[in-house]
């Protein structure tokens, strides 16, 4: 048995699709109400890389040679998260984004075939490629996170997250447009935006309010693969807190608690959220988070043929 998971057919990634409440829809979404296998969605993969391939990443992302690394602030200045860029530059050519190809290391391609088993999935069968050209690899020390944004128009609408190393909370936040019952506000000063400088990915959403508190979270684990895919792509903002730790309050939103893989991490959000419900306030377990690595895989569906992009075929 492969000790990661396959998932070969949109009827394979329709089995991990994450339920999230019909009413957390924006009443403006543009999702079928009975969606297609595998479309508009989240779906949560445990275990799509298996350990060794875990290890081989984190090394391999580790071991990249400094001018790899781009160094960012978020924005009080603090906080400098580090990212590479895999697979070409995107530049933006007003509202269309291009992307400079570049081919892919062997730690995608190789071992572990990431591109191969995300093309797999079917995730990105509509799209100009049918599978993803370009990645974006994120390092979250313990505390550092990115600001509620949406990916944008750059990419064909999905994006693939395998996140290595240790577990975070995506959290997932709708704009504030029609300020749905128990909505607690909405940020008014475009805040709405990425910390990040990765323009293309994280593109700011100036102008538009979005609300203050999450709609819900999704748990990711470390070698989990997140995809999100068409209405779920657009809908919404998401986000990383800056946070250490994840508490019970937290942990409450999550909802994907019943499809993680590990047990013990399941039991422990459980137990958490249980007693909080109770009203169980000596309950003081949390979820402390490592450094994490995440790669986002997108599809840039306009590739430049420009002299790098020949010079980079005839490789
Ligand atoms: O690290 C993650 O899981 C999310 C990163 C992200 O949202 C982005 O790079 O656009
Ligand atoms: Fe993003």
């Amino acid at each position: 048995m492969a000790s990661y998971t396959v998932v070969k057919t949109p009827e394979e990634l329709e089995k991990y699709r994450v339920r999230i409440p019909d009413d957390v829809w924006p009443s403006t979404s543009t999702r079928a109400s009975q969606p297609s296998p595998g479309q508009d969605g989240f779906f949560y993969i445990p275990a799509f890389v298996s350990e060794d391939e875990e290890r081989y990443l984190i090394q391999k992302i580790q071991d990249a040679p400094q001018p790899k690394w781009k160094t960012l602030q978020n924005r009080s200045g603090q906080s400098l998260c580090r990212l590479q860029y895999w697979g070409g530059q995107v530049s933006s050519r007003g509202e269309r984004s291009v992307l400079i190809p570049e081919s892919f290391p062997d730690f995608m391609t190789k071992f572990p075939p990431l591109i191969e088993r995300i093309a797999q999935t079917s995730a990105f069968a509509g799209s100009a490629h049918a599978s993803p050209n370009h990645c974006l690899v994120n390092e979250y020390l313990p505390g550092q996170g990115i600001l509620p944004h949406e990916d944008g128009a750059a990419y064909w609408p999905a994006v693939a997250t395998v996140s290595v190393a240790s577990h975070t909370l995506l959290d997932i936040y709708r704009w504030a447009t029609e300020k749905p019952e128990g909505a607690e506000g909405a940020d008014d000063d475009g805040s709405a935006q990425a910390s990040q400088g990765d323009a293309a990915a994280a593109r700011p959403a100036r102008g538009k309010a979005r609300e203050q508190e999450a709609a819900f979270s999704i748990l990711q684990e470390p070698r989990s693969l997140l995809i999100t895919t068409g209405a779920a792509y657009r809908d919404f903002l998401h986000g990383i807190a800056e946070r250490t730790r994840d508490e019970a309050a937290h942990l409450a939103k999550v909802v994907n608690v019943a499809d993680l893989r590990d047990v013990d991490l399941r039991a422990k959000v459980d137990g958490v959220i249980a007693s909080s419900r109770d009203g169980d306030e000596t309950s003081h377990d949390v979820l402390v988070r490592e450094t994490r690595y995440s790669l986002t895989f997108r599809d840039v569906e306009k590739v430049s043929k420009g002299l790098a992009g020949l010079l980079n075929k005839k490789r």
